[in-house]
């Protein structure tokens, strides 16, 4: 697929079989293309005035850019996760609910179910459970990221996209995160933009290099890292540009 921002090209030919059930990274420079990939897979361009797609993007069968699919339910399928944590400024609970409610659930005790397990999915159940009611906004913003992940989980996607889901948070933060990633991926697909390298090698487990619009290297992230192919990937991952 090709994509364009009126006359600017950011994404040229990106061939690319993101695999089920596993962890991708898209690294790369500032400004290569990687967000506007990401966002690509469920549609978020779409609201950029001047954007052209050409190409396409298979998922289950069909293509993504086709005009005549269903786009609330492409993002139901394929859900997502922000760089700055963005809870909802109401209660825990409605945060997680919201969705689900959006989708005609209207059951208290089927709510109080999605509720729990997504929060349990999201490694925040027990931090969380005796203030439901309290708001999203008054959690740190390590929580906030778990409860936006849980809010994710909430409708039952099969793919979740992460652009940069750890650069607004701290050590402690961020490697909770990373650990619940690793234990998404097992239901899951991920596909994560970040900016840190060790992220990238401790969690995925493949790995999407791109660099001014073009997808370089796309391979098993050890590979990628001990042994890239090309010149350009070796001098982005040892830290020489970028
Ligand atoms: N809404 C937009 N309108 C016009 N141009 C845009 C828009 N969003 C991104 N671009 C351009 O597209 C190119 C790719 O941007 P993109 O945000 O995808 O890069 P990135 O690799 O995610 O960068 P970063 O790591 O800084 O987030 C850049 O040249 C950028 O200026």
């Amino acid at each position: 697929m090709c994509l364009w921002y009126g006359q600017v090209q950011a994404l040229k030919n990106i061939n690319i079989n993101i695999e089920e059930k596993s962890i991708t990274a898209l690294i790369g420079p500032s400004g290569c293309g990687k967000s506007t990939f990401l966002k690509s897979l469920n549609r978020m361009n779409d609201l950029v005035p001047g954007v052209k797609i050409t190409g396409d993007l298979r998922y289950r069968g069909e293509d993504i850019f086709d005009p005549k699919l269903n786009v609330n339910e492409l993002r139901r399928n394929i859900g997502m996760v922000f760089q700055k944590p963005n809870p909802f400024p109401m209660s825990i609970y409605d945060n997680i609910a919201y969705g689900p409610r959006t989708h005609g659930i209207t059951s208290r005790a089927k709510l109080d179910e999605i509720v729990e397990n997504s929060l349990k999915g999201a490694a925040i159940w027990n931090e969380v459970k005796d203030n439901l009611k309290k708001s999203a906004l008054s959690l740190s913003g390590g929580q906030q990221q778990r409860l936006c992940i849980a809010r994710a989980l909430a409708v039952e996607p099969d793919v979740l996209l992460m652009d940069e889901p750890t650069s607004a948070l701290d050590p402690i933060s961020t490697s909770k995160i990373e650990e619940l990633a690793s234990e998404l991926k097992s239901q899951y697909t991920i596909v994560m933009v970040t900016h840190n390298m060790q992220q990238a090698v401790r969690i995925s487990d493949y790995t999407a290099f791109f660099l001014l619009g073009d997808l370089i290297e796309y391979g098993e992230t050890q590979k990628i890292f001990e042994q890239p192919k090309d010149k350009r990937t070796e001098d982005y991952i040892t830290g020489r540009f970028g």
